[in-house]
């Protein structure tokens, strides 16, 4: 067919004839001249040969050339949330090209369907692999340019025509790693073998989609159920593997890029309730964020705190507002409302025994009545039995039962109800036959009185000789005890502690009284009641006593007690039995409390612990507030303003005076100020300084205390300072009588309170012969101004009180040095300064009163 020969083709390739004859001599060929004539099949051999030779595809079995495989590796990373943590996507692309003439030369290979390489590469990636395509034919053209021309001719066909089917791509090996997605979400799944289960499209063989072309519908239709089913199964498992916060990608459900977890993006605001005191672990808590944070938080506002030190209402407010939350006040007391509302003390009421306390003078026989009582109607019928001091105790006979506080006394009396406690129903006055009424007596009855609570006289020590009944009747009747016999409403009973004579009497007279009074209670009610007494046991821990006024206190209640709760582990009775539960009017000692509770605190069972802790904490922290609140009503400039509240304003004096005369005089005067708005009461009176009891009768009754010519010892003092009371000094009778009169009429005059502005210390004295001393200070608190007043403190004692004579920095004259910065200060008529002296630079605020 051919006329050519070795020399005709060695010009046509572009070689040399000895080299041609050269290579088809190694190609097996038989030429050995450049006349040899040249067939087709013999190009044919050499070509394959030299493919061969060349690394090529010599053979068309040899499928290894057939098709071009194009692998991309790109790698990024992806920054996830806050914290920068970073996580590294590696995405694998891999694509195969397969020559047309060997899909052609396949008999019935089925043609690439055309979508569907397009299903499995996306735009980006086809554009890639043209470039490489191209790559790839240039390196051919090359090799074949160097060799042979036919070679050239074959690779560059070879090139051209994988270039025409770029589109044709058919990835017949399944492509492991690479899911290259056109959803920038893929790339956030790490590299990660897609499971059978997740194939879906883009994954499944090209077979099946060339099978789906060659019309194999109904077959196919079947499979893509079940691929479909497989799908399904595959996204659920994604979707587990989502909520479990896998790591694992791929897939369909890959495709949406979540991971286990979704990081918020803004933060969250809360709305925070705060109470009027909260621990800063509790705020913490309320914001759902560390303690350490608040605490840092509000180092940076300025205050040290600790995790447990409880803050004020505006404080947590700040606090909360600054770490961007929204704050909700919550009424200082909404929890304890809530909490006490939630308690029902409803149910079948039952008649309750009285509970008594014994008053009287000094040895006028109280002690020595409750022994009698206790010894005669408790010990007698224990045999052998160890009676033990509770604070209280409980007697039953055939009148009924009565229940004593063992603490005799009205300073007990009044210090129990200065904590607003009203445990006594009955006060039984023992005055002492042969000594009368006494000023204890007296004290007594106006504490009674004070507190409203009924009276029974017991006149003592009637066993001996010299008892003038009708002179205590008389000087009872002065203070407006007046007996029955003589028309008036209390009862005076006959007594001797030592003999026993008269007690039946006594304690009948007290279950007249308390049948008057209608005492109730329901027993099937949770207990609340009254705190007696309370001790830190050194084996058992805090020991409180309590009466229980209502409901039933039983063992393992949850109590909450003044400023303490607790579950109650143990009850023991005053005959130091241990019973489970204890009815109302009855005393028993309680152990499981966190601490000790006062005297007159309330006590009541509780259902829920963690409300308990809560309010206590709640009540530890407001306790101060609160005090002192209720103390501010008591103030005589308060008084005007509370005019109008009440029906009546009543204003309490606890009046203590020099001498007996000064002190009938100020009574009088001070009760005849009284009008039908306004009732003045001098709630107690008596000679001599204010004592600690007087303070607390004060506290009791919101009274103001006034001392005429006298003044409070150190315990009336701490009690008056420690709950604000109003103490006023009068040396002029007049004067005390104007201002309760002008605090009547609201015209107390104008309050000038003093605003401390600044402190300065005293460092160094210089002193200049004209000038005189002047003190080298350093403004320690606020500023120090030119014109205001000042005080001179040394020792924290006020030692002088005047002006600034100068103020200057350095050489110069100033008006005003702040906090931290040296000044000096001259004071007038004042030479004798200190170091260590503080000046107190303060000024008058005038406060007005509304009418
Ligand atoms: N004769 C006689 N003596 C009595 C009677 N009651 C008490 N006494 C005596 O009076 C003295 C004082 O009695 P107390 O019971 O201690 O009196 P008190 O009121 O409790 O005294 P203080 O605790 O100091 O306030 C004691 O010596 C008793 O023995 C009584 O009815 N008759």
């Amino acid at each position: 067919m051919s006329d050519m020969t070795v020399k005709d083709f060695a010009v046509k390739v572009g070689r040399d004839v000895p080299r041609l004859l050269e290579q088809m001599k190694e190609a097996g060929l038989q030429h050995a001249s450049e006349t040899d004539a040249v067939s087709e099949e013999d190009k044919r051999t050499l070509l394959n040969f030299l493919k061969k030779s060349h690394g090529g595809d010599g053979d068309e079995s040899d499928s290894g050339k057939s098709r071009i495989t194009l692998t991309r590796k790109t790698r990024s990373r992806i920054k996830t949330g806050e914290r920068g943590k970073t996580i590294e996507v590696q995405v694998r692309k891999k694509k195969t090209y397969v020559k047309r003439s060997e899909e052609e030369d396949k008999p019935k290979a089925p043609e690439p369907k055309h979508s569907g390489p397009r299903q499995l590469v996306g735009d980006m990636a086809e554009a890639e692999a043209e470039s490489k395509a191209r790559d790839a034919r240039e390196a051919e053209e090359k090799a074949a340019a160097e060799k042979a021309k036919a070679a050239e001719e074959a690779a560059r066909k070879e090139a051209e025509q994988a270039a025409q089917v770029e589109a044709q791509k058919t990835p017949d090996v399944p492509v492991p790693e690479l899911q290259i997605d056109d959803t920038p979400a893929s790339e956030d799944m790490p590299p990660a073998p897609p499971k059978e289960g997740r194939t879906d499209r883009r994954t499944a063989p090209p077979k099946k989609s060339a099978a789906k072309k060659k019309g194999r519908r109904d077959d196919e239709e079947d499979r893509g159920d079940r691929e479909e089913r497989k799908r399904g199964a595959g996204g659920k498992k994604a979707k587990r593997a989502e909520r479990r916060g896998g790591r694992r990608g791929g897939g369909a459900s890959g495709g949406n890029g979540k991971h286990g977890f979704q990081k918020p993006t803004q933060p969250i605001v809360r709305e925070v309730s705060i109470p009027e005191s909260i621990s800063v672990a509790d705020l913490a808590d309320k914001m759902s964020i560390k303690a350490n944070e608040v605490i840092k938080a509000m180092f940076n506002m300025g205050a040290a705190v600790t995790i447990n030190q409880t803050i004020d209402q505006d404080t947590a407010a700040i606090v909360v507002e600054e770490m961007g939350h929204k704050v909700k006040l919550v009424k200082d007391d909404a929890l304890e409302t809530e909490m006490l509302e939630g308690i029902s003390y409803e149910g079948d009421e039952i008649t309750r025994s009285p509970v008594v306390t014994v008053m009287g003078h000094v040895d006028h026989g109280k002690t020595s009545l409750l022994d009698y009582i206790r010894k005669a109607k408790v010990a007698t019928g224990e045999a052998g039995g160890i009676t033990q001091h509770i604070g209280a105790y409980h007697v039953e006979d055939e009148h009924g039962g009565v229940t004593f506080l063992d603490t005799p006394g009205h300073a007990a009396f009044t210090a129990m109800r200065a904590r607003g406690a009203q445990a006594t129903d009955v006060v039984i006055l023992v005055v002492a036959a042969d000594d009368g009424v006494m000023p204890q007596t007296v004290e007594a009855i106006e504490h009674s009185k004070a507190a409203g609570v009924p009276m029974v006289v017991a006149v003592n020590k009637t066993d001996k000789e010299g008892a003038d009944f009708d002179r205590i009747r008389n000087e009872l009747s002065q203070h407006g005890v007046i007996s029955e016999e003589w028309g008036g409403d209390t009862q005076f009973v006959h007594v001797s502690a030592k003999t026993g004579d008269g007690i039946e009497e006594l304690l009948e007279a007290i279950q007249l009284v308390s049948e008057v009074l209608e005492l109730k209670a329901v027993p099937e009610a949770p207990g609340k009641g009254v705190v007696v007494e309370s001790r830190l046991d050194k084996g058992r821990g805090p020991v409180a006593t309590v009466l229980v006024q209502n409901g039933t206190l039983k063992k393992g209640d949850i109590v909450l007690a003044g400023l303490h709760y607790g579950r109650v582990r143990a009850l023991t009775n005053e005959l130091a039995q241990q019973v489970d539960e204890v009815g109302p009017a009855m005393p028993v000692e309680i152990q499981g409390l966190d601490g000790t509770p006062d005297a007159g605190d309330d006590f009541m069972v509780v259902a829920d612990e963690k409300k308990a802790r809560e309010v206590a904490n709640f009540r530890q922290g407001k306790y101060r507030e609160v005090r002192l609140a209720r103390q501010q009503k008591a103030k005589l400039e308060n008084m005007f303003s509370q005019m109008g509240q009440d029906e009546v304003a009543k204003v309490n004096i606890v009046l203590k005076a020099d001498v007996q005369g000064s002190l009938e005089a100020i009574k009088g005067a001070l009760e005849e100020l009284s009008t039908s708005e306004v009732e003045v009461a001098v709630v107690s009176s008596g000679v001599g300084g204010i004592t600690g009891t007087d303070a607390n009768l004060a506290l009791a009754s919101e009274a103001i205390v006034v001392g005429f010519n006298v003044r409070a010892d150190a315990a009336a003092r701490e009690i008056i300072e420690r709950e604000g009371l109003d103490l006023r000094y009068y040396s002029v009778i007049y004067q005390l009588i104007d201002e309760v009169k002008q605090a009547m009429s609201g015209m107390l005059a104008p309050e000038w309170k003093e605003e401390i502005v600044g402190v300065a210390e005293v460092r160094d004295v210089f002193r200049a012969p004209k000038i005189g001393a002047i003190a080298g200070c350093m403004v320690v608190e606020g500023s120090v101004h030119r014109n205001k007043k000042i005080r001179v403190l040394r020792d924290d004692v006020v030692i002088y009180e005047g002006e600034l004579e100068s103020l200057r920095r350095y050489k110069d004259d100033v008006q005003e040095v702040r906090s931290g910065v040296e000044c000096g200060i001259g004071v007038k008529n004042y030479n004798d300064v200190q170091v260590g002296d503080k000046i107190e630079v303060f000024d008058q605020v005038k406060v007005e009163r509304s009418l």
